[in-house]
């Protein structure tokens, strides 16, 4: 069970969303991580067959997808950022719906329906109306649509928006489970996501990958450069204009506990920290650090 990406590339335009992308996908959870713009819902929507490539190609276990056809999509599952139905379907009508255009057998989708039901806590709503659902349950029914046909590959495009904390512990568990002997690839911005269930990791930035491997591998990057300091809390806001802070904590006695990313430490009562994938991500994507406005107002709230 592989999938291999090969050279692929999509341009919009004059727009290189993908440029040059190779991975070699095997069984196990893939975390495809990056910020907004990255190119990941491009790069999903071409491994799903709904995009064409301008060039490159993907096989599965060494076929390329486009002669696979409708063999690819029986054992492909997939979870689009939006994903669209009728608004008069209930729970149930929608999954039996999706079963059918999967050419699951009726005894078939009565059982995988009940049992997804119930995994992702739904049967209690099983006859109510979509549209009427949260957005953390209409999520959940997305999830059980990509997993109605047991796929081999299952392709999750922000799986958790929308989900409580709860609901996002119970997904990465399921997620786990299910790609024993499967691949399932997790795209995400959020590291939290991927970071302890990931057998491998990609980076995605400005459409090429600019890092593979497991987290341990990845996060070797920044050791040495991760550091807890204390500050003052009446300084925050000039130690955030000036370092790269990637966390911080409420201390007693008008303190801060700052987490910060730096080549040498730099702030008050500094001592390593051990490094994450998040101060990675954080390194990578300076962008997506707590933003100053953020920063105050939480400070403010606390
Ligand atoms: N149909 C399109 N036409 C033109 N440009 C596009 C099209 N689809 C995507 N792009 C551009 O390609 C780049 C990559 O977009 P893509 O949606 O793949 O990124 P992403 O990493 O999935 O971001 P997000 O997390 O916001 O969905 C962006 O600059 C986007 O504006």
């Amino acid at each position: 069970m592989k999938l291999c990406i090969e050279h692929l590339t999509k341009n919009f335009q004059d727009k290189k969303a993908v440029e040059d992308v190779s991975l070699r996908i095997t069984p196990g959870v893939w975390g495809l991580l990056g910020a907004n713009g990255a190119g990941k819902t491009t790069l999903i929507r071409m491994i799903a067959g709904i995009l064409v490539p301008s060039s490159g190609r993907i096989t599965y276990d060494g076929i390329d997808i486009r002669d696979l056809g409708e063999s690819y999509r029986s054992i492909f599952g997939y979870l689009p950022q939006e994903f669209g139905f009728y608004p008069e379907f209930t729970v149930k009508d929608y999954l039996e719906y999706m079963a059918a255009l999967k050419g699951l057998s009726r005894q078939k989708t009565r059982e995988k329906i009940d049992l997804l039901l119930d995994t992702l806590s739904l049967s209690d709503v099983r006859k109510k109306r979509i549209v009427k659902l949260s957005g953390g349950m209409k999520r959940r029914v997305g999830i059980a649509q990509a997993l109605l046909n047991d796929p081999e590959v299952l392709i999750l495009d922000e799986p958790t928006s929308g989900l409580d904390p709860g609901e996002r512990v119970r997904f990465r568990n399921l997620l786990s489970e299910f790609a024993q002997d499967r691949i399932v690839l997790i795209s995400t911005h959020i590291v939290s996501d991927v970071e302890y269930i990931a057998t491998c990791n990609a980076i995605m930035k400005d459409g090429g990958i600019t890092a593979e491997g497991t987290t341990e591998e990845l996060v070797l990057e920044m050791k040495g450069r991760v550091w807890n300091g204390i500050i003052p809390d009446t300084d925050l806001l000039k130690y955030e204009r000036e370092n790269r802070i990637v966390n911080l904590r409420n201390e007693a006695g008008h303190k801060i506990s700052v987490r910060y990313i730096s080549d040498e430490p730099v702030l008050p009562c500094s001592v390593p920290a051990s490094p994450r994938l998040e101060d990675l991500y954080l390194w990578l994507f300076p962008q997506d650090t707590r933003r100053e406005e953020d920063m105050k107002h939480e400070f403010m709230e606390s």
